[in-house]
């Protein structure tokens, strides 16, 4: 199985303060997130920057239309030559299918394809306000395996989901299959927007393959010192 670094999305409004926080990495090569706030901001610029300075990229625009205009989208971020992109599973099989053969065919011949994931339910979605909202009338838990195998079954490389729904998945979906996992918050945060929160040590025991961790280490009093003690953890599988 494919390890990866915890990766940290870089939830920022422009290129200047994205910068300086990297700055207090040095050397560290990092896994970052790209996400649609600082995206829409800056663009590829920035990607450009970020490959530059040798981080690896999950760059996080959830796509979710139509499968042609999906398809069209990700041919051209392939060429962004990033290492990870997502969609949104709700957008169904032919529409995850079409992205991927965009990138496919986007991808600069002899570089790697970026690995495409499928969002099941955001971390910040309850059970309650699943039914009630999306009026889908099963467990939450059984929502996200139906998007789990539908990913699996479209060709994808794995999801996004809460590293609660990691075991389910390795239980009915053969591998290699990544489960990549935001909702991480420490010991002692005091961020409540997510509702399927773990522990980055938790994520791990319940078999994640990636942890995405934000406000915990870019609002902290140390990103650096914080980053490093949950890579610590994180490693010491
Ligand atoms: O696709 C994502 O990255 C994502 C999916 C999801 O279900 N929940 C989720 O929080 N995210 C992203 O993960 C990050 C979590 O940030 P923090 O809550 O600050 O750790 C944000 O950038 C979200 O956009």
């Amino acid at each position: 199985m494919k390890s990866f670094k915890p990766i940290i999305a870089l939830d920022f409004p422009n290129e200047q303060e994205t910068l300086s926080f990297l700055n207090q990495f040095r050397e560290e090569t990092l896994y970052v997130k790209v996400g649609m706030e600082l995206y829409y901001q800056t663009g590829p610029s920035l990607i450009e920057q970020l490959k530059s300075r040798g981080h690896q990229i999950f760059l996080d625009l959830k796509l979710h239309d139509i499968p042609n205009t999906v398809y069209s989208a990700m041919k051209g971020l392939a060429k962004l030559g990033v290492d990870m992109v997502n969609v949104h599973a709700a957008g169904g099989a032919n529409m995850m299918k079409a992205a991927l053969s965009g990138l496919e065919e986007g991808t600069e011949h002899g570089k790697e394809r970026p690995l495409l994931i499928a969002v099941t339910q955001l971390t910040s979605t309850s059970e309650e306000q699943m039914k009630t909202e999306q009026l889908i009338n099963t467990s939450l838990n059984e929502s996200i395996l139906h998007y789990a195998r539908l990913t699996f079954d479209s060709g994808l490389d794995g999801v996004v989901c809460s590293a609660l729904e990691a075991k389910i998945i390795d239980q009915h979906i053969g591998y290699p299959f990544i489960k990549v996992t935001p909702g991480i918050r420490l010991h002692g945060d005091n961020l409540h927007d997510q509702k399927r929160v773990v522990t980055p040590e938790k994520a791990r025991e319940l078999g994640s393959s990636a942890i995405v961790v934000g406000r915990s280490i870019t609002k902290s009093d140390n990103p650096y010192e914080t980053y490093m003690s949950i890579k610590n953890t994180w490693e010491a599988k």
